[in-house]
């Protein structure tokens, strides 16, 4: 039988495809991107993460089994601690402290991304959850591999942290998170099946946004007198 997260997979092949090839990922392959993109994509990065760490909270708040909250607890801590490294190099390679890009507003993509996946976990069970939150660690465990094996990047690459850092993601929280999701779905309706899928299509297309927002440099169109305070 197929997984039905294979078939949330094969459902968003064009829009993986289609950030396989986006030019700030192609960016980090051939090491080509700009000091402002780098900068622009931790500084909205550093807020996605930290309502990332809030939905796997809520997430924890509909958990039936400790086992489940277990795992969303090593994930809060893995963001943390250790999701730092990613950004580190982002900040190495443009020249600038991490400390100094945290705090910022979320632009419109990130926003709209932040507030898809937030509405879907306050209002929906722990599998409309799962769905909205697939995409981020499966596009980039994705991601990681393909760049990995096309680059192989030595030591020399700007991006090697990165790439290694999201190279060796194969088998950890996506397939641990497609288990959980694939067990649940089992007993679904077809509608809510339709639903989920819903979820998880608009959260690819939304990580495909957040590449964009980060290499165009994406702002509100207008500022306003007031623009302190993080995106919560
Ligand atoms: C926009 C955006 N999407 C995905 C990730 C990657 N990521 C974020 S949290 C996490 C671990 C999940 O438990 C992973 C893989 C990112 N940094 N930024």
């Amino acid at each position: 039988m197929t997984r039905f997260s294979e078939e949330l997979r094969r459902e968003a092949d064009p829009i993986y495809r289609a950030i396989f090839d986006h030019p700030f990922v192609r960016g980090i392959a051939d090491g080509t991107l700009r000091k402002e993109q780098l900068i622009h994509y931790v500084k909205q990065d550093f807020e996605y993460l930290n309502a990332y760490i809030r939905l796997y909270g809520i997430a924890i708040s509909k958990c039936d089994s400790r086992d489940t909250m277990a795992l969303f607890n090593e994930q809060i801590s893995f963001i943390l601690h250790s999701e730092t490294h990613p950004h580190n190099n982002f900040c190495s390679v443009a020249g600038v402290s991490y400390e100094q890009l945290q705090g910022y507003p979320l632009a419109p993509s990130a926003n709209h991304y932040v507030r898809h996946m937030l509405s879907v976990a306050h209002a929906g069970t722990l599998e409309d959850i799962l769905a909205a939150m697939l995409p981020c660690p499966w596009t980039y465990t994705e991601i990681g591999a393909k760049l990995l094996a096309e680059v192989k990047p030595d030591r020399s690459h700007p991006f090697y942290d990165w790439m290694h850092f999201y190279g060796s993601f194969e088998g950890g929280i996506t397939e641990k998170m497609r288990l959980l999701l694939d067990e649940r779905a089992e007993s679904l309706s077809p509608d809510r099946k339709k639903r989920l899928t819903e979820h998880f299509v608009a959260s690819c297309r939304l990580e495909y946004m957040f590449w964009d927002m980060a290499y165009t440099l994406e702002e509100w169109p207008v500022s306003a007198a007031q623009t302190e305070g993080a995106g919560r």
